[in-house]
């Protein structure tokens, strides 16, 4: 059964599609996530596909979203989040957006990565992130809100939000509190430290350094294992109790989080950092 050509199965919406194992082989689809369900173990891979850098706009969030509520239709055992980039899991929030962007367009944004948030944070089973590539920003956060990682070596990780001009989104501090010992989470989040995976191993910031893709996919599988032989219900029951701060501050808070990102996001300090920011991406060549 061949796991590396992608199949015409039918559209599960616009940006979307499932890749199984039905035999009508097509050309590559443009989707912004690509799903591969592996029949035998149940687990779902979910690859990003927002290329060259898989940075997070409403479009990719809503695809995320939607990816996570065919697993939870399809009663997945697990997910496996990585990219199709060779070298880049996420290179965190869309520049271009954060650059020129407005408030409308801002709070579109950061609604449409809530519901992402909580589609993975909440979801009813396991997920692991095959990091494959670098993992910056809002890339970072979203490795950081599975279950497990596994990185592979030779590239970076980290929230560097900091840098970029933004004030740190509260679910961030929380779980990345949550996550580091609490010196590491400090420096971490007030200098927008990256780190190799090495490093970021040693802080708990990822759980293995491996040599490439094929070795942290087999990485996640091996810890998506782990949970077959125990209920589901109670493993969930105990992950939403050790996750429902940040759960719950979300969804009780939700229009204040939007209002919060946009103050951040628009104030005129964050606003000449981005537009540095940004120019010096552009002129890196
Ligand atoms: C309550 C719910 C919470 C959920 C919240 C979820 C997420 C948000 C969380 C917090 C806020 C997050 C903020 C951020 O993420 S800010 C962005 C931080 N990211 C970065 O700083 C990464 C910047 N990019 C790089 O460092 C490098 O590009 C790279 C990723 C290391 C890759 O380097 P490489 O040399 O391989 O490629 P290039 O640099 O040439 O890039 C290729 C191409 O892509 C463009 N690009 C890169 N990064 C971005 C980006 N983030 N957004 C848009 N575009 C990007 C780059 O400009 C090049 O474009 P070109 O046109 O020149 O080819």
């Amino acid at each position: 059964m061949s796991r590396n050509i992608l199949f015409l199965s039918k559209t599960i919406n616009s940006n979307v599609r499932r890749l199984c194992t039905t035999p009508t082989p097509v050309q590559k689809a443009e989707k912004l996530v690509l799903i591969d369900v592996n029949d035998k173990t149940g687990y779902g891979t979910l690859s990003m596909n927002r290329l060259p850098v898989n940075s997070l706009n409403v479009e990719l969030f809503n695809a995320l979203s939607d990816a996570y509520d065919e697993m939870e239709k399809n009663k997945s055992r697990g997910v496996i989040l990585t990219s199709t980039s060779p070298k880049i899991f996420s290179a965190g929030l869309d520049i271009n957006d954060l650059y020129s962007g407005d408030s409308k367009s801002w709070s579109e944004l950061w609604d449409a990565s809530q519901e992402a948030f909580l589609k993975i944070y909440d979801a009813s089973f396991p997920s692991a992130a095959a990091i494959n590539g670098h993992a910056i920003g809002g890339g970072c956060f979203f490795s950081m809100i599975c279950d497990y990682r596994a990185m592979v070596k030779g590239y970076q990780i980290g929230l560097n939000e900091i840098q970029v001009g933004i004030a740190l989104p509260k679910v961030l501090v929380m779980i990345m509190g949550k996550l580091l010992p609490r010196r590491h989470a400090e420096i971490s989040l007030t200098q927008g430290t990256l780190y190799s995976p090495e490093q970021a191993s040693k802080i708990n910031l990822v759980d293995d350094v491996v040599v490439d893709k094929a070795e942290a996919i087999i990485k996640c599988e091996a810890f998506l294992n782990k949970f077959r032989k125990i209920p589901m219900d109670a493993v969930n029951t105990t992950k939403r109790t050790i996750r429902r701060e940040e759960i719950d501050y979300i969804r009780n808070n939700k229009q204040k989080d939007i209002d919060d990102f946009v103050k951040a996001v628009e104030s005129v300090e964050a606003q000449n950092t981005i537009k540095m920011y940004y120019q010096a991406l552009k002129n890196k060549k």
